[in-house]
């Protein structure tokens, strides 16, 4: 089986630009558009997919986008050289608008909260069922990583050849939490179906299987890695950023070595709800300033499940959730 990286490394030459440009404003009508895949020191990685054929291109930041950040997953425009010869350097010269953004947490080392990705659609959080055991306070915060981010939540429970998967599916069902369930010698088409032309951000921590899907999912995942960091001048891959692999069947699959958590300081409880159309619903007849946690008294969570419009093992899940908010890290 062929990953369509190698299609990357097939392209012709781009046609020459036709279009005359004026002197005193910059235009772009002629630029193309790509995503970036990984981010090394001030050397951008991207995947061109147009007239020209799919490959991979090495840019900068042209001056004109000033101190404006770019981060994986970005949707750039870019003018220059984009036909991804070796040696060549392209310019990015406008960003796209960002329809996600996943921020990882302020660490001691780097006290801001940084993107880690943008534009993704999913974020795919790996827990093992089994080796090493599961942990629901860290899956209740990457949710609400994922529900801040804007984006869709897919629990992936692996290793269910070493323990059931009962308890973590019932647990996560009543928030309509999406559940794939995998084992390393079993079909992954389940996972592959949901993640096919998405671009899908894959979290876990160490040991839960996340290589292994990832090598499953992109059978050359390694030589793609390699090839990427040919092209960024660097040995191996950097931890600090993510990267992006194609999926052999469309979309994009960024793996987030080294992130161990998410910023979730600014996450408030109102913003959580939201994620949840019929509680945030409930929660309008909410006292001002409810936290809607089991401690409230008057939070109009409570009365909705006694009236019956909501569902209690689903309100005590959300308030689950909302408890690993204030939970110290991991
Ligand atoms: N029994 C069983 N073992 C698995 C399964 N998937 C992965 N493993 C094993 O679990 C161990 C960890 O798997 P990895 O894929 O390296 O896990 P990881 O999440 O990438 O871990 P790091 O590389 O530390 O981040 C390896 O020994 C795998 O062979 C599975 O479905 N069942
Ligand atoms: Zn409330």
């Amino acid at each position: 089986m062929s990953s369509r990286y190698d299609e990357y490394a097939q392209y012709d030459r781009p046609r020459r630009h036709t279009r005359p440009r004026t002197k005193d404003r910059p235009n772009y009508d002629d630029a193309s558009a790509g995503q970036v895949v990984t981010i090394d020191r001030g050397r951008y990685t991207l995947l061109l997919d147009d007239a020209d054929g799919r490959r991979i291109v090495t840019a900068m930041k042209s001056r004109g986008l000033g101190r404006k950040g770019v981060v994986v997953g970005d949707e750039v425009r870019v003018v220059g050289d984009t036909s991804g010869a070796p040696d060549t350097l392209a310019r990015i010269v406008e960003v796209e608008p960002r329809k996600t953004v996943l921020r990882r947490t302020a660490d001691d080392d780097d006290p801001v909260e940084r993107i880690i990705v943008a534009n993704a659609r999913r974020l795919v959080i790996v827990t093992a069922l089994a080796d090493p055991p599961p942990r629901p306070s860290l899956v209740d915060r990457c949710l609400v990583a994922a529900y801040d981010a804007g984006m869709t939540p897919l629990l992936c429970l692996t290793k269910s050849d070493l323990a059931p998967a009962d308890d973590l599916v019932a647990s996560y069902a009543p928030l309509g939490v999406d559940t794939v369930v995998t084992r390393h010698d079993g079909p992954l088409d389940e996972l592959e179906s949901r993640l096919r032309n998405e671009t899908s951000v894959l979290v876990g921590h160490s040991g839960v299987g996340k290589s292994t899907l990832v090598n499953r999912l992109v059978p050359d995942a390694e030589r793609v890695t390699s090839d990427v960091n040919a092209v960024t001048g660097r040995g191996r891959h950097t931890s600090t950023s993510a990267i992006a692999l194609a999926l052999p069947e469309g979309g994009l699959i960024v793996d987030t070595p080294g992130i161990r958590s998410f910023g979730l300081a600014h996450v408030e409880a109102d913003e959580l709800i939201d994620a949840f159309a019929d509680l945030a619903e409930a929660a309008v007849d909410c006292p001002r300033g409810c936290t809607h946690g089991a401690d409230e008294p008057e939070c109009a969570l409570d009365s909705a499940v006694e009236s019956g419009t909501l569902d209690s093992r689903r309100v005590e899940s959300f308030r689950r959730v909302l408890a690993s908010l204030s939970a110290p890290t991991y």
